[in-house]
């Protein structure tokens, strides 16, 4: 059998088409997944939606990307809130700012939906934990989440562009706190406040 290890690295201008073919994939896929929210639940169209997508599955599945793999490919284009190439991420993308805080614009449509027309609290809460974790990671390893406080001051929106903003609060040793909000018409709709641990070293553990 062969595995990822054995197998020829592309070249590294392959590398880049393939990586632009993946972000394109997901755009289409992401589309799909909005259509099929708002699709007529008796449109024949849907009869043969099923198999058609089968039949794409089936192309993909040989070679399946393995867990090695995943790994080895760059994280932050595969994370499911600004993952260019994963088909649930919106995707959000992140900006810092001159001043250490990060920025990031959304818009989120009915495969977010929580309540009827506004956002799913869940989905509000990992983008706080994600672009707040942006806020503090830093440049010497990695981060990980170890308390998450999210307040929701008012309904998201569905269809409404919203802002993040996150920054960094405070730094004692490995812990970083970082406070963030997301906006909309210039009103905080949900607030969060995050604890964010560098893990020990593995000789330490
Ligand atoms: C653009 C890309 C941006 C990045 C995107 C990725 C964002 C993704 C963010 C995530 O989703 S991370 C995944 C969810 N989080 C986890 O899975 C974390 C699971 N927990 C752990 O792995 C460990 O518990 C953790 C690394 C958080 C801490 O383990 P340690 O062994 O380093 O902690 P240790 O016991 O040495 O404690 C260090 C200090 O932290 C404190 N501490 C540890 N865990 C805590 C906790 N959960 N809450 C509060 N304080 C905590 C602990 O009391 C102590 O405080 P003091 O130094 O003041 O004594």
């Amino acid at each position: 059998m062969t595995t990822v290890e054995d197998r020829p690295l592309p070249a590294p201008e392959a590398e880049l088409e393939y990586a632009a073919a993946l972000e394109r994939d997901a755009v289409q896929l992401r589309r799909i997944v909005d259509l099929l929210q708002r699709v007529d639940v008796d449109d024949p169209l849907l009869l043969d939606v099923a198999e058609e997508l089968d039949a794409l599955s089936e192309h993909l599945e040989n070679p399946v990307e393995t867990v090695t793999e995943t790994i080895r490919n760059p994280g932050w284009r595969h994370d499911p809130v600004s993952g260019v190439e994963n088909a649930i991420a919106p995707p959000i993308i992140l900006e810092s700012q001159p001043d250490g805080s990060v920025t990031a614009g959304v818009e989120f449509g009915l495969p977010y939906q929580g309540p009827n027309s506004f956002v799913h609290g869940g989905i509000s809460a990992m983008v706080m934990d994600h672009v707040l974790s942006a806020a503090t990671t830093p440049k010497d390893g990695p981060i990980f989440t170890a308390q998450l406080t999210v307040r929701y001051h008012r309904p998201l929106p569905l269809f409404v562009p919203l802002t993040v903003v996150a920054r960094l609060k405070e730094r004692e040793g490995r812990k970083i706190w970082a406070t963030g909000e997301i906006v909309v018409d210039g009103k905080i709709a949900v607030s969060a406040e995050g604890l964010f641990i560098q893990p020990r070293p593995k000789a330490a553990r």
